[in-house]
């Protein structure tokens, strides 16, 4: 099992800051959403550059225009690029072939996805190399959870790693370890902390316990 921190509300010199905090207990930094927005892919240039040793994930979640952004935040040092589960299948393929031209590795997010495990199964076929199911902000909102839909997928998912985010905080993580994802992604659990190093220490930890 892997801990992927997810950076959203901060800027490149902030990211970079932070991870130097907590690079010891990580495997992988996403570049969120927001931060692709407002500063582009030189956040994850940036990022990659600062941690080598680190994989870096970029949270683009494409849908549509598959291969070409998947090619440009390649070139910008990505070793993770995400895409919507609710893409067409023919931008979900585009992604798989790019990323494996680029030696790049695909997660498919699954947020907004209604039939969890027919959807889970085709893109599993498709030859994506993450699942990912995620409850995001506004769902977490009115208290939302993705734990159920991580078993759903646990069972129907044969090639692919599966990955869960969403609100993820140290009291919920054993709950999220017992269904055994390959990769966890926290955010706000380990940003939200005054001692974010002490944060991501514990969670490492009781990751790699299991
Ligand atoms: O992709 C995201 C939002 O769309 C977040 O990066 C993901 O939900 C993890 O952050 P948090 O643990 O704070 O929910």
């Amino acid at each position: 099992m892997e801990l992927q921190l997810a950076l959203d509300l901060v800027n490149i010199p902030e990211a970079i800051e932070l991870v130097k905090e907590v690079e010891d207990h990580i495997d992988i930094v996403e570049i969120g959403t927001p931060v692709v927005i407002n500063e582009g892919l030189h956040a994850v240039k940036a990022v990659k550059e600062a941690f080598p040793n680190l994989k870096v994930l970029a949270d683009l979640k494409i849908m549509d225009a598959a291969g070409y952004e998947v090619m440009k935040a390649s070139e910008a040092g990505a070793d993770i690029v995400t895409i919507l589960g609710t893409a067409e299948d023919m931008s979900i393929k585009g992604a798989v072939e790019e990323a494996k031209k680029q030696g790049k590795k695909i997660l498919v997010d699954m947020i907004a996805v209604k039939d969890l495990a027919g959807r889970a199964k085709e893109v599993d076929a498709m030859g994506v190399d993450y699942i990912c199911v995620h409850t995001g902000y506004d769902l977490q909102a009115v208290g939302k959870n993705s734990f159920e839909d991580l078993q759903t997928i646990k069972s129907v998912v044969k090639n692919a790693k599966t990955a869960i985010a969403g609100g993820i905080k140290l009291d919920t993580l054993p709950e999220v370890i017992k269904v055994q994802p390959d990769l966890v992604i926290v955010g706000g659990g380990i940003t939200g902390q005054a001692d974010k190093k002490a944060a991501a220490a514990k969670m490492q930890q009781m990751i790699n316990q299991g």
